[in-house]
């Protein structure tokens, strides 16, 4: 299981107190076969050993130093840590002294209040050790959630601010407790620990998280099917809130999904406190599961003794990558041909994941998985396929590319995906693909279908300019339209009229597999695009009646009707004025203000988060995927793959009109330069006002003194070259999965950088206090308006923006000549703080607006046309 895969296991069997064989040999003075006892665990996967000598018999300490001194001579061994465990603090003291590597100590804790706890942290610090520390004070063990919280919250403090302890060695231990004991205070300590979980992670940033696992299945006792059963369900959760390490033996934990579904049920409703009578209902079934061995085990090696063409299938349908080159090998000997392993028991395997995908059965993520097995497959066989110089056969070819002037492709990545999962071959040619290269590739590869990506407005025109040259050098493929601006009607109304032999809007991944399948094949080609140029007449018919609901005022009406800003609410001067740069920003912290709910969306997981985690339906695929994301963070942020970086301003302003002034200094008299908005045409209902942005900038005929703020920032540093490593090695969920989460950091970012704008640089909520939800509401004072987005559409505003802060030149973030941002993860805006400032849709505006426009802007009116296209009311 892929979230087990990074979790660290603590080995226990080296301990007297846990292990009567243990304690019998250390007894005897059998230290040879007790090293046979850390060994066989290190070969188990334990990644560190703890070690305990705490027994009455035992002169503990000079039984420690022995067995230690012992290990160090066994490099197998001496190459994990060591936990030293111990109640005594001269036999860790006397370990410590003898241990060369980095050792933890087992444990620390407030028990005896602070002055004792702080300077063994202190001795401890000394000797560079971690601490195991455990959720203990002066009051007694923290059971409840807020208790276990509650104290972490203030060793961490006492240990990182009084002692200087390094938070990355800290490692808490928020006790675990039995579960299903028959007493009712009893039921919810799963939940008390997975729930502290999360917020010690949020709480004590770099600290990790471990417990005793098998102490939550106590009451099972003799019956192991079910408390395995209960620590895999159990560390699933533990694991997904945070949990980083346990002592767990890792030769006897079920596979979360093997477990058998009835029993999985019952058990998550003990561990997650799901239903009153949930502990009567596990053990109604539990003797059903006792039996000699484990279920997950028997279960788990059972598919490896099926056929090898049953293994691949198994794989694909998992997901699981283990053996693929293995099985794929044998397949290869056995088959007449290696393109026959592909067109056999690869592909069955994968029509397999397409009908259950298809069926709703499988979700993208287990879907790009799966195509990660076939392409390690695939791979593994190329040089053989290439040595008999046999192509294969596919469905057919498909040419995919974002185009020129954007730089968004995960959703085009992802559309790539599952169409090669249904045997297709793609020919994907990346982002900023001019369209000249784009059809010449087309004709060189004769394709079968090109498929247009992209995510900004301007993206809109280019694909149009695409079809346009479709038509002028005679092609007759259809053309496909997706990414997240691109809609029906846009395709129906902007880009179809243009080509003649098929436009279709694919509104996600899983309908590109259909879409493309009624157009490679002959006997549907025809039909399937008579209906869809059929279905986009109706769509522009009912988008030409829709319109004249509304009416378009003059601009001059509107500019009437404009918002009348409360000038005694204007927010108070910044604190920090003037230009800031952060140029490493510390990305583990940005982990709290992550929105996960758009990360599901991608994944097409749709569902809030944290609620998605427990959906019926989705749940289990979202709690996987939240695991692999966490790892996967854990490793950009880790490795510093990918770096973080901001550049703000806050500057006096006025606005002028529609235009908002920026002022150079303090005194107002010279202008550094001016932001041009567009305002509301439309007609509102019940005299709501038309808005424009520079309504919520008091006017410069006031006298008023009010100001502006400017950012862009980026968490896209390194990303793509990240991605395009996991993408070599035929691993796409992986690269997908790091731009995706390099988008969720640089929209974290944007979050945490306002954040610190309104409490810090400008000051003007500085005792906002809110939670992550809240700020994802956005429940603050005052807006972040990115141009592109419907407040501010037209795009070459960042351009002033980039010279104001000098973007470019401060952190390396660039334009295209769409005005995409480079790196693609990053968000850029400016910072209104009037308490009345509000997102708005411009939506439609009048030919005079633009002629208007154009004038502010020094545009001729053919070249307004253009930056305004979305926004013409034609
Ligand atoms: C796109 S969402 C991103 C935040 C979301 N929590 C996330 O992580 O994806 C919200 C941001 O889009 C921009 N935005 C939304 N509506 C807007 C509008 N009508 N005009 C201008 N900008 C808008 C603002 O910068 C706002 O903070």
């Amino acid at each position: 299981m892929q979230q087990q895969a990074r979790f660290i296991n603590i080995g226990e069997r080296t301990n007297v107190t846990g292990s009567a064989r243990f304690k019998k040999l250390i007894l005897n003075g059998d230290y040879e076969t007790a090293l046979e006892v850390a060994k066989q665990q290190v070969e188990n996967g334990a990644q560190i050993i703890d070690i305990n000598m705490d027994e009455a018999m035992l002169d503990s300490k000079a039984a420690m130093v022995r067995y230690l001194n012992l290990l160090a001579g066994e490099p197998d061994i001496a190459r994990v840590p060591i936990m030293v465990d111990s109640s005594k603090w001269e036999v860790i003291e006397a370990a410590l002294k003898c241990i060369q590597g980095k050792a933890i100590v087992n444990s620390i804790s407030l028990k005896e209040g602070e002055a004792p706890f702080l300077e063994q942290a202190r001795r401890i610090r000394r000797y560079g050790a971690a601490a195991v520390v455990m959720a203990f004070d002066e009051v007694g063990q923290a059971d409840t959630k807020a208790r276990k919280v509650e104290i972490c919250q203030r060793a961490y403090h006492l240990l990182v601010d009084s002692v200087g302890f390094p938070p990355e060695d800290i490692i808490f231990d928020p006790n675990i407790f039995a579960v299903a004991t028959g007493i009712e205070e009893h039921n919810n300590y799963a939940v008390d620990f997975i729930e502290a979980c999360l917020d010690i992670k949020r709480l004590c940033p770099y600290a990790k998280i471990s417990g005793g696992v098998s102490n939550i299945s106590f009451s099972f006792r003799g019956n192991d099917p079910v408390r395995e059963a209960m620590h895999s369900v159990f560390l699933y959760h533990a694991i997904a809130a945070g949990m980083d390490m346990g002592i767990v033996n890792a030769g006897q934990l079920a596979v979360y999904d093997d477990i058998p579904e009835l029993l999985r049920e019952r058990v998550e409703d003990v561990i997650l406190n799901r239903r009153e009578d949930a502990t009567e209902r596990l053990l109604e079934i539990a003797p059903e599961f006792k039996g000699d061995g484990s279920v997950a085990e028997k279960q788990d090696d059972a598919w490896r003794s099926l056929p090898v063409n049953k293994r691949l299938e198994h794989a694909l349908v998992k997901g699981i990558t283990d053996y693929i080159e293995q099985d794929t090998e044998q397949a290869r000997q056995q088959a007449e041909k290696p393109l026959h392993v592909i067109e056999g028991p690869l592909m069955d395997g994968m029509n397999v994941v397409g009908d259950l995908f298809g069926e709703g059965k499988m979700f993208l993520p287990q879907v790009v998985k799966s195509a990660r097995v076939m392409k390690k497959a695939v791979a593994y066989l190329q040089p053989y396929i290439e040595a008999e110089k046999s192509g294969g056969q596919a469905q057919g070819k498909i040419l995919l590319a974002t185009v020129k002037g954007d730089v968004h492709d995960i959703g085009k990545n992802i559309v790539g995906v599952v169409l090669q999962c249904n045997n297709f071959e793609v020919i994907d040619l990346g982002v900023m693909v001019p369209c000249a290269k784009l059809l010449q590739v087309a004709k060189d590869e004769n394709v079968d279908v090109i498929g247009l990506s992209g995510l900004i407005t301007p993206s809109l025109d280019e694909m149009v300019h695409v079809a346009k040259e479709m038509t002028r050098l005679g092609f007759e493929l259809p053309l496909l339209i997706g990414g997240a601006t691109t809609s029906k009607v846009h395709t129906a109304v902007k880009i179809e009229p243009h080509y003649q032999h098929g436009v279709v809007y694919v509104p996600n991944a899983s309908r590109s597999v259909s879409v493309v399948q009624s157009l490679i094949s002959q006997s549907s080609k025809a039909d399937y695009l008579a209906r869809t140029k059929q279905e986009y007449i109706t769509v522009r018919e009912q988008h030409q009646r829709s319109r004249p609901g509304q009416k378009m005022l003059s601009l001059a009406e509107a500019r009437a009707n404009k918002f009348q800003l409360d000038l005694t609410r204007v927010a108070s001067a910044p604190k920090q004025p003037g230009v800031h740069l952060w140029t490493d920003v510390d990305l583990q912290q940005l982990r709290d203000y992550i929105d996960w709910t758009p990360f599901f969306m991608t994944w097409q997981l749709s569902g809030k988060y944290p609620a998605i985690l427990n959906h019926p339906e989705v749940g289990l695929e979202a709690r996987k995927l939240l695991a692999d994301a966490n790892a996967m963070l854990d490793q950009m942020i880790g490795s510093k793959r990918i770096q973080g970086k901001a550049v703000f301003g806050l500057f006096p302003a006025n606005s002028d009109g529609d235009d908002i002034i920026v002022y150079t200094d303090e005194s107002r008299s010279n202008e550094r330069c001016r932001l041009h908005q567009l305002r509301q045409q439309l007609q509102l209902r019940n005299q709501i006002p038309n808005s424009c942005l520079s309504d919520f900038i008091a006017p410069v005929s006031s006298g008023v003194a009010d100001y502006i703020g400017a950012f862009a920032v980026s968490t896209g540093f390194g990303a793509d070259e990240f991605a395009a490593e996991f993408a070599a090695a035929h691993d796409d969920y992986n690269s997908i999965l790091v731009k995706a989460l390099a988008d969720r950091l640089a929209e974290a970012l944007a979050e945490f950088l306002h954040l610190k704008i309104r409490r810090e640089y400008w000051g003007y909520a500085a005792d906002e206090q809110l939670e992550n939800e809240q700020l994802i509401r956005e429940l603050y004072q005052g807006i972040r308006p990115a141009p592109g987005y419907p407040a501010c559409p037209e795009h070459t505003e960042k351009g002033t923006l980039w010279q104001l802060l000098d973007v470019e030149a401060q952190t390396g973030m660039q334009l295209t000549e769409s005005y995409a941002m480079w790196p693609g993860a990053a968000v850029s805006g400016w910072y209104l703080a009037h308490p009345d400032s509000k997102y708005f849709a411009v939506s439609k505006i009048g030919r005079d607006q633009l002629v208007d426009y154009a004038a502010r802007k020094g545009w001729s009116e053919p070249e307004a046309e253009v930056w305004l296209a979305p926004n013409l009311n034609d």
